[in-house]
């Protein structure tokens, strides 16, 4: 059974961190890779990625000294600088402070692992690092599971959280299987926002997340339909990374093909990659965009490699695969990508997402409050009823400045959550079906009542005929039985020879 507190559902915010103790060993290989013959081959080629990449390693490293130097030489700089007669006393130091704090604080990293269910994602994230961070039995009832661990080396550490969705796409109807991840990544922004707003901000459990690695399943048949949907609708909140999962079930020519398959699919659909990069960095960050998809092989056993390491990797009838070598797989390279060279720009970029999405939140309560006063959707009391009359200016919000934090208390967490509710496409699309569904019931009945009035009208006139006929006959009876009495009265008359005339001619008459 996996261990309580490593594994909670989307709903419980207090979580008890994994501690990754074989980090360092991580760090060491990351190291010899670099001064080795693997990393060479990704080098980044512009000075300023070089800069960036090398800005970023020294930070994960917990490094604040120049690299390419010996300890001896930077010592050697440090001494000249301070001997400088007070000259260069400023603002050089500032990043190196920056540097030595951000190692101090650590970082938090989030990362969504996406795709369908089977494709090797949890053995992907155990691949990462020296030790498992998941446990392999998955509660498959739950749509979001959510893994903390503290990842600890070179006197930094690194809160990585891994977001995974098991079971996605094994629905019946996958229509709206998305919306589940869209909803976390929406809702842990919306959250954080509100935890900004608390007094106590100590406590504020960032889950933000800033990068999701979408896997997609190794086929010569293109994308499924629940795929190409699934990436639009999170690369346009988060940064969306296409990786192929078990790539050694493909050819290498295989894979080349299915490479440029996906660049045009996703080219032609429109789904952007890293989009919340935005054009600022493209240049640091170009090594992503010219690699996409990353072709992954995944394994939690060790094999020993052609060197006689022991590695992990994945063994076959035919031999092994070291899933850290190039040849194989783009493995390392995305590990890379996404702790050594672009941890920071991941981090960063999603971070002026959500002020963008602050600043947009904001305004959409002080609009919320506005039509609050003219529809009463929202219950508010009369005082807060006679605030927002006299005293906001709904024209220019920025003329009321402090008044809008008490407009904000009014439209709060959760009328904003009902509020994204109503937003929410699937919401939206099943009230617009059972509206669909309730018109054609109604217009059924309507129809099936119409029938029968018309049925019963008609039934009244045949009543109605058949009355007259009726009446008719009556009438005809009443006559012949008049004829009868009258004939009976001459027959009588002509009999007694005394009859009046006249009283029998007024008979006839009054007939
Ligand atoms: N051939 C091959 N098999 C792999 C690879 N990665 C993982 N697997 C295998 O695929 C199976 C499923 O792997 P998981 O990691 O549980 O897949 P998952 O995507 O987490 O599955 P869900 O939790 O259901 O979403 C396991 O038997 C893995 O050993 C790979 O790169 N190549």
């Amino acid at each position: 059974m996996k261990p309580k507190g490593s594994r909670l559902s989307s709903d419980c915010p207090v979580e008890f961190p994994k501690i990754v103790t074989g980090f360092a060993e991580e760090v060491k290989i990351r190291r010899q890779s670099s001064q080795g013959q693997n990393v060479d081959s990704c080098e980044p080629k512009s000075p300023e990625l070089k800069y960036r990449r090398q800005r970023s390693s020294s930070f994960v490293n917990g490094k604040y000294r120049n690299k390419d130097l010996t300890l001896l030489e930077n010592k050697k700089i440090e001494e000249n600088n301070s001997n400088s007669r007070g000259l260069d006393i400023g603002i050089r130091y500032l990043p190196r402070q920056r540097e030595l704090l951000n190692a101090k604080n650590g970082i938090d990293f989030t990362l969504m692992v996406a795709g369908q269910s089977g494709l090797g994602k949890t053995t992907f994230i155990n691949s990462l690092f020296s030790t498992s961070l998941i446990d392999d039995e998955i509660e498959e009832n739950k749509p979001i599971v959510r893994h903390k661990s503290v990842i600890e080396g070179d006197g930094t550490h690194l809160n990585f959280n891994v977001i995974e969705t098991p079971g996605f796409g094994n629905n019946m109807d996958n229509a709206f299987t998305w919306r589940t991840m869209v909803n976390y990544i929406d809702e842990e922004i919306r959250s954080y926002i509100f935890q900004e707003e608390q007094p106590d901000r100590v406590k504020m459990v960032d889950d933000r997340v800033h990068c999701c690695l979408y896997f997609l399943r190794p086929s010569n048949k293109g994308i499924d339909t629940l795929d190409v949907v699934t990436m639009k609708k999170l690369a346009k909140r988060v940064n969306l990374i296409p990786v192929i999962a078990k790539a050694d079930l493909l050819t290498k020519d295989e894979l080349k093909e299915f490479k440029k398959e996906i660049r045009e699919i996703i080219r032609v659909q429109d789904v952007p990659v890293c989009f919340l990069f935005g054009n600022d960095v493209l240049n640091a960050t170009q090594d992503i965009f010219e690699r996409y998809p990353y072709s992954i092989i995944a394994s939690n056993e060790y094999i020993i490699n052609e060197k006689g390491k022991r590695v992990k990797g994945r063994q076959y009838e035919w031999g092994n695969v070291d899933i850290e070598n190039e040849k194989y797989c783009d493995f390392k390279i995305l590990q890379k990508t996404l702790f050594d060279w672009h941890l920071i720009d991941l981090v960063e970029s999603t971070e002026e997402y959500y002020e963008k999405c602050r600043s947009e939140m904001l305004r959409t309560r002080l609009l919320k409050a506005r039509d609050c006063l003219a529809t009463k959707s929202v219950e508010i009391t009369e005082e807060q009823k006679k605030f927002l009359e006299e005293e906001m200016n709904f024209d220019d919000i920025e003329e009321n400045k402090l008044k809008n934090y008490r407009c904000y208390e009014i439209i709060n967490k959760t009328v904003m959550d009902k509020v994204a509710t109503e937003w929410d496409p699937e919401f939206i699309t099943r009230q617009l079906e059972a509206k669909r569904k309730f018109s054609e019931l109604s217009n059924r009945e309507i129809s099936k009542f119409r029938d029968w009035k018309k049925s019963l009208f008609m039934e009244q006139d045949n009543f109605n005929q058949e009355i007259e006929q009726l009446n008719h006959k009556l009438e005809n009876l009443q006559l012949e039985c008049q004829d009868l009495e009258y004939k009976l009265l001459i027959g009588k008359s002509s009999n007694n020879h005394s009859t009046d005339s006249a009283t029998l001619v007024n008979v006839h008459i009054k007939r």
